[in-house]
């Protein structure tokens, strides 16, 4: 491939997004590790979720929208999006009222990793409203790069990324248990998987057992499907609700954790396990984890860095 499959390819990117995020900053493909120009082309760009087989498609018939005219206000005692967010933080009113954003669009710390619901179609507010973030689209500058050991991966473009910024949807196509199964064993002996099964924590917990969903980056997907692992992530996958009443099918999307530095390369954990959260309530310790994870050596570099992703999963289960 030359550079002139690189431009191809970053054309293919920008006429794919134009519409779903149309002020996103172009992604670069860069490579200062060797030769390849850019990623194997094997997939199509999208930040849309395709449906396989035996995989229900959104269901807007049970969905719900609020009445607020021009803006959600967050301290609304009315406005419905505010009162289905809050039944979701546990059910309690220990965080207050209010969305799961602040006035940045950033996520609030303290109701990171819970489920987020966005204002949707259905509702009177305008496109403005600070309860829709992810709906409107990647606005941080990414870049995607060869790494030294672990193939092609994300980094941050030249501006810090503060915590708790939308980063992107892990697009791609949803399966159901069985083709999930049949994929992972496939992408298990190319040593590459791009499969993350949707479980949260409140998933397993619900009175009526639902399937449990997988996403596959791999034929279909958008710069997240570079993500790579690391034992000290500085970005994570949570749950959110937008055009989609069908709990058992929440996109997965990502968010910085912590502030991420200029040119830093972008990584979440493939383990569900993030250093730090392990004692905390059950919420933090049950993020998505990588399906049937290959337990592969990890290059991921950081200082808590167990060597193989299965030794971080059994220190954890060991206490
Ligand atoms: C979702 S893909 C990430 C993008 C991938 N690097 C690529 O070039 O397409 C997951 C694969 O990346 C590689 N990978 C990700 N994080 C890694 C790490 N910390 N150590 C070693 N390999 C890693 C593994 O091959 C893994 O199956």
């Amino acid at each position: 491939m030359s550079g002139g499959t690189r431009q191809i390819l970053s054309a293919h990117i920008a006429h794919n997004t134009r519409e779903d995020e149309p002020n996103a900053p172009p992604i670069e493909i860069l490579n200062k590790v060797d030769n390849d120009p850019a990623p194997p082309w094997e997939f199509w760009y999208t930040n849309q979720m395709y449906h396989g087989p035996g995989v229900p498609l959104p269901d807007g018939s049970k969905m719900k929208g609020c009445d607020c005219v021009g803006k959600c206000d967050p301290r609304s005692k009315t406005c419905q999006c505010v009162a289905r967010q809050r039944v979701f933080f546990d059910g309690t009113d220990d965080h207050g009222l209010g969305f799961i954003y602040d006035k940045q669009r950033r996520l609030r710390p303290l109701l990171a990793g819970y489920a987020i619901w966005e204002c949707n179609d259905l509702c009177g507010c305008d496109e403005d409203c600070m309860n829709r973030v992810v709906q409107r689209g990647r606005t941080v500058q990414v870049s995607i790069q060869k790494t030294e050991n672990k193939g092609w991966g994300v980094f941050a473009g030249p501006k810090k990324i503060p915590r708790g910024t939308f980063l992107g949807v892990y697009a791609g196509e949803i399966l159901n248990e069985e083709d999930s199964h049949v994929r992972g064993q496939v992408y298990e002996k190319w040593g590459r998987t791009y499969l993350f099964d949707i479980d949260f924590y409140y998933l397993e917990r619900l009175e009526k057992k639902e399937p449990v969903y997988t996403v596959d980056a791999y034929h279909a997907g958008n710069f997240t499907r570079f993500l790579n692992h690391s034992c000290d992530p500085n970005a994570k996958l949570y749950a959110c609700y937008i055009n989609e009443s069908y709990i058992a099918k929440p996109l997965l999307v990502v968010f910085s954790l912590r502030d991420i530095e200029p040119h830093e390369e972008i990584c979440f954990s493939y383990t569900g396990i993030y250093p730090g959260e392990e004692d905390d309530d059950d919420r933090d310790a049950e993020a998505p984890a990588i399906k049937r994870a290959e337990w592969k050596k990890c290059y991921c570099g950081s200082a808590n860095c167990c060597g193989e992703w299965i030794r971080c999963v059994l220190k954890l289960e060991r206490g």
